[in-house]
C-alpha cells in the first residue's frame, strides 16, 4: 500500500445512535440501544448472532427505519432517510456478502463507486462532451489513487470475478473509499478469510484509520480482530445493549462473558464458546496486565454511556 491517497473531505463528526428500538412484528431485535462512534475511532459492534448487529447497520445506513430513537451525524439526522441520501451524507458501507459485479474490472467496480460524485449528465457522458471526458479522467485518477493505498494497484483491469476471495473483500472496501467516506460501516469484513487474508485486512483498516482519519464502525465475529483493532467495543445482546468500553475491560465484563456463554451453551456446535471474548482476549494477549497493571481493569460502561 503506498501513502500517496489523501481524503477530500473535511473530519468526521461523531455518530451518535440514541436510543433506537426496531420491532419486526411481535419481535424487538433492537431495544433502546445507544452509543457513540467518535471521529476518526474504530468501534467494534460485536454480540452473539440474533443480538441485533445487523438490524442496526440497516438502520445506520437506512435499509430499515427504526421504530423510534435517534441516529445523528454531526448536525445530521439520519433517522428516516433512504440510502442514498445517508451516502450523500458520507456514510459507505461493505457488506457480509460480497455486493461487486464479478465481470467487471477492479477498475470500472471502482468506478462505480465513484457514481455519487458524477456530475455530468447522461447526455454529455454519452455524447463524450469534453466536460465528461474531462470528469471521467479526473474520477479515473482518484480511483487509481485509492487502488494504489489498498494494494491494488496492479489488478485494475483484472475482473474481480477471478481475484481470489480476500483480495475481492478489498476491493469491495475501497469501492467504498471511492465515495469519499467520513464513516465506514464495514459488516463482517474477514468473514471466510484465511489467515494472510485477514491479517491484509486487518493493515489496510488501520491504514485507513490512521492515514485518513476516517471512523469506522465494523461487525465482526472474529474477536481477535476486534480486540486488535477497536477502540471501543459495543456489545449486543437480544438487541439490547449490555456493554460499552475499551475492548479490554469489555472482555472481562461479566455480562459480556454470561452472554457468550449462554449462547454457546445454545449452540451445539460451540461456535460461539470458541468466539468467548475471554478466549480472544488470550490468543492475542490482551488479557495480559499492561502498563504495570495486575488484575482485569474496572470500569466497563455496562448499560451506561462510553465517553
Ligand atoms: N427483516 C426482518 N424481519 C423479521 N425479523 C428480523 C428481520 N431482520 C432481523 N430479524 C430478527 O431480528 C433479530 C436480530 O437479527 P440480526 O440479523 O440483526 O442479528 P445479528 O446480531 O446481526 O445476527 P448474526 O450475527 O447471526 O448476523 C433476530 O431475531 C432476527 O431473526
Amino acid at each position: 500500500m503506498t501513502g500517496t491517497y489523501q481524503p477530500d473531505g473535511t473530519a468526521p463528526p461523531a455518530l451518535e445512535v440514541r436510543d433506537v428500538t426496531v420491532r419486526f412484528a411481535g419481535l424487538t431485535a433492537l431495544d433502546g440501544v445507544g452509543f457513540t462512534v467518535e471521529p476518526g475511532s474504530v468501534h467494534a459492534l460485536i454480540g452473539p448472532n440474533g443480538a441485533g448487529k445487523s438490524t442496526c447497520f440497516n438502520v445506520l445506513s437506512g435499509v430499515y427505519r427504526a421504530t423510534s430513537g435517534s441516529v445523528r451525524f454531526g448536525d445530521a439526522e439520519l433517522t428516516g432517510l433512504p440510502p442514498h441520501r445517508v451516502a450523500a451524507l458520507g456514510i459507505a458501507r461493505t457488506f457480509q456478502n460480497i455486493a461487486l459485479s464479478p465481470h467487471l474490472s477492479v477498475r470500472d467496480n471502482l468506478m462505480l463507486g465513484r457514481h455519487r460524485l458524477t456530475r455530468a449528465g447522461f447526455v454529455a457522458a454519452g455524447l463524450r462532451l469534453p466536460s465528461a471526458r474531462g470528469e471521467a479522467a479526473r474520477h479515473s485518477g482518484r480511483v487509481a489513487e485509492i487502488a494504489a493505498f489498498a494494494g491494488l494497484a496492479d489488478l485494475l483491469d483484472c475482473p474481480v470475478g477471478l481475484l481470489p476471495y480476500g483480495v475481492r473483500k478489498r476491493v469491495e472496501l475501497a469501492r467504498a473509499l471511492c465515495v469519499e467516506p467520513r464513516l465506514l460501516l464495514l459488516d463482517e469484513p474477514v468473514a471466510g478469510m484465511n489467515g494472510g487474508e485477514r491479517r491484509d485486512m486487518a493493515g489496510l483498516i488501520v491504514a485507513v484509520r490512521e492515514s485518513l482519519g476516517i471512523s469506522i464502525l465494523l461487525v465482526e465475529h472474529d474477536m481477535g480482530m476486534v480486540m486488535r483493532l477497536a477502540d471501543t467495543v459495543t456489545v449486543l445482546d437480544f438487541g439490547r445493549r449490555i456493554a460499552t468500553g475499551p475492548p479490554e475491560r469489555v472482555q472481562d465484563d461479566p455480562e459480556v462473558v454470561r452472554a457468550y456463554l449462554g449462547a454457546a451453551a445454545r449452540d451445539s456446535a460451540g461456535d460461539a464458546a470458541r468466539g468467548t471474548a475471554r478466549e480472544a482476549a488470550r490468543e492475542t494477549g490482551r488479557d495480559r496486565p499492561r502498563d504495570g497493571a495486575t488484575g482485569t481493569a474496572p470500569g466497563v460502561a455496562s448499560g451506561g454511556e462510553s465517553a
